[in-house]
């Protein structure tokens, strides 16, 4: 059987300390994912509004056009902004998230491009699961006060490593998504995310392992820095899972980067050791991959 990941590769998050101003965070962006792929990183990953302080209040004030794309830069300056560092850096870029306004819908998303290293959009991910949570004493947000959910699965095709899938922090709770995504031959999931005090230290690491050991493959969760001054406190923890489900890289709290190298033969062992993958009992249950999943790879209907 061919592998899923073609050829070993470096996998970057960047964990970016962002603030109010925008050009300083698209500026500062563009230098560590510089500083990433000078590191050897070939697949680079910026976290949740990576380019805004993050909370329902922020979102209309930061959001950008994407549509019709290619977007003129003054409809969307992160948009141009991602695919001049992709190329520049001459690497995938996994762009985080930003938020984006649909003047014809006349609604905003959290939405995350993709560039090749050329500097093309690959794919856009409009977050599915929208974070509305209430945890008294604790923490209440409810981005659909603001958002509105995208209604699909993103996967992407690398030609010289293979397929990975994209989702956006709360996704990775819904474990459908990165099944299907997994059944379907991607060898890597990756979540710009932004958990907080309150989630990230009961489900981050969690939430990473969970769909790397049900679906023995490679995941990434990569999350803004922590910053204690602002409304919302991320997490932080970025990190790199291997497909048995062990930490490979894993950040602290502050303005870091993580990397790690994937390889396909890891996958393959896993999956020759326990063999989940021939074991599963589609005459018990349904195949959640099969059927009608609303699913895009690079950008087309699948
Ligand atoms: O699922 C969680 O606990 C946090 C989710 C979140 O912060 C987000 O979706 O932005």
């Amino acid at each position: 059987m061919a592998s899923l990941l073609k050829q070993p590769v470096k996998l970057a998050l960047i964990q970016l300390a962002s603030g109010a101003d925008k050009a300083a965070n698209l500026s500062h962006a563009r230098t560590r994912v510089l500083e990433a792929a000078s590191r050897g990183a070939r697949i680079i990953v910026l976290p949740e509004c990576f380019n805004s302080p993050y909370g329902v209040k922020y979102f209309s004030k930061y959001a950008e056009q994407l549509l019709p794309s290619p977007p003129s830069k003054e409809q969307s300056p992160s948009f141009h902004a991602l695919s001049a560092m992709a190329k520049e850096a001459k690497a995938y870029l996994v762009g985080g998230s930003i938020p984006e306004l649909d003047p014809d819908a006349k609604t905003l998303y959290n939405t995350n491009l993709t560039f090749s290293p050329t500097g093309e959009l690959l794919a856009s991910h409009r977050k599915v699961h929208l974070f509305d949570i209430d945890i008294p004493g604790k923490i209440s947000f409810h981005e659909s006060d603001a958002l509105s959910p995208g209604n699909k699965l993103t996967m992407v095709d690398f030609p010289e490593y293979g397929k990975i899938a994209i989702a956006i922090c709360y996704d990775v709770r819904f474990p459908e998504l990165a099944t299907i995504a997994a059944r379907r031959g991607a060898f890597l999931l990756l979540y710009p995310g932004a958990f907080n005090l309150t989630t990230g230290a009961l489900h981050w690491e969690l939430q990473a392992r969970a769909r790397a050991m049900d679906n023995q493959v490679y995941v990434g969760l990569c999350s803004p820095a922590r910053d204690m001054s602002a409304d919302y406190n991320a997490w932080g923890h970025s990190m790199i899972v291997d497909p048995n489900a062990e930490i490979l890289s894993e950040a602290g709290t502050g303005d870091e980067m993580v990397d790690a190298e994937l390889k396909g033969e890891r996958i393959e062992e896993v999956r020759k050791g326990i063999p989940i993958y021939t074991q599963r009992r589609f005459d018990v249950y349904p195949d959640v991959s099969k059927g009608d999943v609303k699913t895009e790879e690079n950008g087309q209907p699948k």
